[in-house]
Parts: structure tokens; C-alpha cells; sequence
């Protein structure tokens, strides 16, 4: 087991389920405040989700306030997935800020590639140096410039096509780049992480994904190592979902129990469960 509970940077770690339980202990310790602007489909299974891992959601929209919050909030989401221009403006204006503050923001890139405007954007964005960026295969590949073959989970995109742009965009911007699908995979261009738990289920509930953006960024803001980060949030929310997918068999009851689920996770519980390596 390991004993140092720095949260810095371990380049070699002999145990990553360790760092992915002490990941989650300071998550629960610090309950950092994560600033979500976020789509509007999403808002509420996001805020749910923080809270039930046991992070404090705030979903700041209004430019002015969005870039005051930065001195306030531990972490910040963009994502993309209802982007107009008011809210362009405001993240704009936010993720600078965010950055003069030092604290890390997370970019959730829904989409891109499929559409104009929103590619666009996440590719200027993308200049202010995410800490973390989270996307299923499809969005991986189209932020990279690459074609991408459809669409999500059903797209036939593959995860080694997925993986190859991600160490491309680590490059670019210093990300790490987190792939979500039926394996999750993390990478920061020297070192590659994956999370094989989760249930399909989970593709059936909108907004798990979404959400899984803004546990990102709570996570980014207790994790100096931006892999780790990536890597417990894989964890969490997979094995969180293995499990309410055990006693829930459709999108209704699941929804419900994996926010139970997400606040009963624990050390003992992701030592037992998370398929990582
Ligand atoms: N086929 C699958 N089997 C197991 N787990 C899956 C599968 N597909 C996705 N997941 C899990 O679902 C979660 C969300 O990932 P997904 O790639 O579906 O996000 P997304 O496409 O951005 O979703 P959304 O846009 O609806 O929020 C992740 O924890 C991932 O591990
Ligand atoms: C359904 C939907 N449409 C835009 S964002 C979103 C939530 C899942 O990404
Ligand atoms: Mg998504």
C-alpha cells in the first residue's frame, strides 16, 4: 500500500488503486467548490453527482459573475454541449481567469467535430491549457482534427484511434486527455492509465458522461498529478455504475441508484471492484 499522501506528481507509481482511494479521501476531505458551465440538459445529474461523491457543485453562468467566481471555486467545467454565444462569451472570460488564478478548468469537448461553431471554439479554447480534458472516442479524435467515423458510444471509433489523437492533444496543450467508452483510458502523452468497469447502462442515462466532466474537475483540484485525477474519476463513476447496475435494470431506477452508489464508494469498495492497470 502506498503511505505518501502528498498528491504530488508520482511519475512511477507503484499503486494506482491507491492513489485512485487517496484521490477519493481528499476529495471527501476538501470538498472543493467546482464552478459548471455546463449544458442545459446536464445540470442537474451534474450537481447531483458532485454531491453525492461529496464535492460542492456551482453553476455560475453570467460572464461577469462566471470570471469573479474564479477567485472563489477550486476548479472549473467547460463544456460544450448547449454552447450559444452568451455562453461562449462567458467562458471567454472565465477560463482566463481561472488561470490567472491557478486553478485548473476541465474541458468537455460534446461533440466536437461533428459541428462548426463548437469545433471551432474548442480548438481556441483549448490554447489556455486545460488541465484535463474528458470526451468519448468520437470527440477525442474530431478535437484533434482527425475524422472521426460517427458518433459516441455507437460510432465505430475505435479506443487505439481515440488513444493515438489523445497523445497528440497532450502534446499540444498539456492536457491529460481522459477517453470514456466501455474501457476508459488516461493518458498524459508519458504514461497511460485504463479502467475497464462500467456498465452499458450508464449510455442509457443522459448526462453520465457530462458528469463525469465535472468530477473531473473536482478531482483536477485535490490532484497536482492531472493522470491520477483522470484515473479516479474513471474509476469512481465505472465502478459506481458496475455496481447500481447490479440491482437496477433500467434508465429510471439506474439513474437513482448510481448517485446512491457514487456517495457509498469507497476505499474498500474500489480496491475490491476497479479493474485497473
Ligand atoms: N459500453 C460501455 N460499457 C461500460 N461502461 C461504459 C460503456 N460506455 C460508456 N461507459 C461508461 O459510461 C461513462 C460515460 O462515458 P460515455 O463515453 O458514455 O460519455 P459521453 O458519451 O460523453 O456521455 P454523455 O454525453 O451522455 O454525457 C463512463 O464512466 C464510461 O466508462
Ligand atoms: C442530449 C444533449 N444534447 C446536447 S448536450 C446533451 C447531453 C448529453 O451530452
Ligand atoms: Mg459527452
Amino acid at each position: 500500500m502506498t503511505t505518501a499522501n502528498t498528491g504530488a506528481a508520482s511519475n512511477n507509481s507503484p499503486s494506482p488503486i491507491e492513489d485512485v482511494v487517496l484521490a477519493l479521501e481528499r476529495l471527501r476531505a476538501r470538498c472543493p467548490l467546482t464552478h459548471c458551465m455546463t449544458n442545459e440538459v446536464v445540470k442537474d445529474i451534474t450537481a447531483n453527482v458532485l454531491l453525492a461523491v461529496g464535492a460542492s457543485p456551482a453553476m455560475v453562468e453570467h460572464a461577469e459573475e462566471a470570471q469573479e467566481f474564479a477567485t472563489m471555486a477550486d476548479a472549473l467545467l467547460v463544456n460544450l454541449g448547449t454552447l450559444d454565444d452568451v455562453q461562449m462569451e462567458a467562458m471567454r472570460r472565465a477560463i482566463p481567469a481561472y488561470q490567472r488564478a491557478g486553478k485548473p478548468w476541465v474541458l468537455d469537448p460534446v461533440a466536437v467535430g461533428a459541428l462548426g461553431v463548437r469545433t471551432r471554439f474548442a480548438r481556441e479554447i483549448i490554447a489556455h491549457r486545460p488541465a484535463l480534458i474528458r470526451g468519448n472516442a468520437s470527440e477525442i479524435i474530431g478535437l484533434c482534427g482527425r475524422a472521426s467515423r460517427g458518433r459516441g458510444a455507437d460510432s465505430g471509433d475505435s479506443a487505439e484511434e481515440a488513444l493515438d489523437a489523445a497523445g497528440e492533444l497532450t502534446a499540444r496543450t498539456g492536457a491529460v486527455v481522459l477517453v470514456t467508452g466501455a474501457v476508459d483510458y488516461a493518458t498524459d502523452g508519458a504514461r497511460v492509465r485504463s479502467c475497464a468497469n462500467g456498465h452499458a447502462l450508464m449510455t442509457r442515462v443522459t448526462g453520465v458522461g457530462c458528469a463525469q466532466g465535472a468530477l473531473a474537475a473536482a478531482f483536477a483540484a485535490v490532484c497536482e498529478d492531472r493522470l491520477e485525477a483522470a484515473l479516479a474519476t474513471a474509476a469512481v463513476m465505472a465502478v459506481a455504475g458496475e455496481i447500481a447496475a447490479a440491482r437496477a435494470a433500467h434508465p429510471g431506477s439506474f439513474r437513482v441508484a448510481l448517485l446512491d452508489e457514487l456517495s457509498r464508494i469507497d476505499g474498500e469498495i474500489l480496491r475490491q471492484r476497479a479493474r485497473i492497470a
